[in-house]
């Protein structure tokens, strides 16, 4: 794991930007992508760039189960408003969130994923750790899955919603086994609620307990962090 700290969330997505111009360059096709308060000003430098997307495929890491896409709290909703509606890909995936035969979406999304390799992934965390909708517990085996969102998660989603029983308590996610196949990561975290997380994350044990752990596995992880996120780590 390689980490960056920065001292404005700024400046971090700039890197972001940088990097993921970089992968493009370099021949990366396939993006995963997340949404979330996170990868907004990464978006908005993509958005704002001349960067050419039209070859390009993006899968999106999770959806809200019981949510159409458009829906104005989806994650489709979500992102077409931050990214695709200015900067267009050649194709988007994201799970449905409407499907209520769970195996059968569960499959096809994994299929989706097994056709499109991501070259770069694009990673947010939660304060307790996790990572797309994989919840403390995860089985780092498992790929698509529904799940049912954690108190803690729905509590700090319900800013985005009117009222917190609008949250939808369940979600298609990307398993943590679909997340580690991805060639490169790279995962953002910005201000103090996320400090913790980020410790455990970078410091802690590998552990079902903090999701986002299992990726000190992962070879080729670059995380970028604000100092607020950052402020726990050893040595600073
Ligand atoms: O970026 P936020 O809003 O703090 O959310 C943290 C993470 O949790 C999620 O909302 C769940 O997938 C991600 O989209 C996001 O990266």
């Amino acid at each position: 794991m390689e980490i960056e700290i920065f001292s404005t969330k700024k400046e971090a997505s700039k890197r972001a930007f940088d990097i993921f111009s970089e992968a493009l360059a370099d021949g990366a096709t396939v993006f995963g992508l997340a949404t979330g308060s996170t990868p907004v000003d990464l978006y908005d430098y993509i958005t704002a760039s001349d960067l050419d997307f039209s070859q390009a495929t993006a899968l999106n890491l999770d959806e809200y189960y019981g949510l159409a896409a458009d829906h104005p709290q989806s994650y489709a909703t979500f992102m077409k408003e931050n990214l695709f509606n200015q900067k267009p890909f050649k194709e988007t995936f994201i799970p449905n969130g409407l499907a209520t035969d769970v195996t059968a979406e569960e499959n096809r999304y994994n299929e989706v994923i097994a056709a499109h390799p991501i070259d770069l992934q694009i990673l947010g965390i939660g304060q307790n750790g996790h990572i797309g909708f994989n919840e403390p517990g995860a089985s780092r085996d498992v790929e698509t899955h529904l799940v049912e969102l954690a108190p803690s998660t729905i509590e700090a989603n319900a800013r985005f919603f009117d009222h917190i029983e609008d949250v939808p308590t369940k979600a298609y996610s990307m398993g943590l086994a679909s997340i580690m196949k991805s060639k490169k990561i790279l995962l953002l975290a910005f201000g103090e609620a996320k400090a913790d997380a980020v410790k455990a994350m970078v410091e802690g044990p590998i552990t079902p307990d903090v999701p986002a752990s299992i990726l000190q596995e992962h070879d080729n992880v670059i995380v970028l962090v604000d100092d607020a996120a950052g402020s726990k780590l050893l040595g600073k």
